[in-house]
């Protein structure tokens, strides 16, 4: 917990090249949304893939937010075939999320994952990923126009249907809700331990908790980031995980 009472929530980065240096970034509707949704203290968990000891931020975060990104888990992680030529990865970014979010679940950290965060997720606990979601046949257009202004590739796509008793249920009060569709992977094989908390109307899973997470461990395949403040469900959503972290923050003592 920072000295004001927020507490402190860590960011993942990407890595990305700009002219000729390796920065790691993150998008701002990410901190944003742990300022307004959460009402947290975002700090950028830089994706080094270097062996620097988790412990060391661990003991210090309330709570982890995995961020949604261009960039695909190389499928070796989870036994999938060899991506296409020229697929978008960032191996750096899974050498440090996927250790991190065991080591956050394993110690009681509340954890969000977000779109690529959600999909780490479910191969952190032994699931696999469809690369590519419109060949498979069966699945309704889940990728966003790219031409179109962003306010319409985030823009309401599709319904899910909530399970109830979930988390996200718990949340929200209702059995439905509206959300975006941006990304082109998504679950193939559920991780085991994680449990459905939302389903698309074609049966796509598009969130799940980890079942006997000692805290919030939730992820979602859509963007509740975007404009958290002007959409009720996303709003419910970061209020309960920003909720899990002041209640962690709370119990600590440092
Ligand atoms: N690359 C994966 C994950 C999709 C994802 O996280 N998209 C986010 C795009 C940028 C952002 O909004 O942060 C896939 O395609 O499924």
């Amino acid at each position: 917990m920072s000295q004001s009472g927020l507490p402190l929530i860590g960011v993942v980065a990407c890595n990305q090249q700009i002219g000729l240096h390796p920065f790691n970034i993150v998008g701002e509707k990410y901190l944003l949304s742990v300022v307004n949704g959460a009402k947290g203290f975002p700090l950028v968990i830089p994706s080094l893939g270097v062996d620097l000891p988790i412990d060391a931020i661990l003991a210090r975060l309330d709570g982890i937010l995995f961020t949604g990104s261009p960039s695909n888990v190389e499928p070796h992680h989870y036994q999938g075939p060899i991506s296409e030529d020229g697929t978008h990865h960032d191996p750096k970014r899974d050498a440090t999320t996927l250790p991190l979010i065991k080591a956050a679940i394993d110690a009681g950290i509340p954890v969000f994952g977000i779109c690529r965060g959600f999909q780490e997720m479910n191969v952190v606990f032994g699931g696999s990923l469809y690369q590519k979601l419109h060949d498979v046949g069966k699945y309704i257009e889940h990728s966003e126009d790219k031409k179109a202004p962003l306010d319409v590739q985030y823009g309401i796509s599709h319904q899910v249907n909530l399970v109830a008793g979930g988390l996200l249920h718990d949340a929200w009060g209702c059995d439905t809700a509206e959300v975006n569709s941006v990304h082109t992977q998504g679950v193939e094989r559920l991780g085991e331990g994680l449990q459905p908390e939302a389903f698309a109307p074609d049966g796509l899973v598009e969130a799940f908790s980890v079942k006997d997470a000692k805290n919030f461990a939730l992820g979602v395949q859509w963007h509740p980031e975007w404009k958290v403040t002007e959409n009720a469900f996303y709003t419910a959503i970061f209020e309960a995980f920003g909720q899990a972290c002041r209640h962690h923050a709370a119990t600590q003592v440092r």
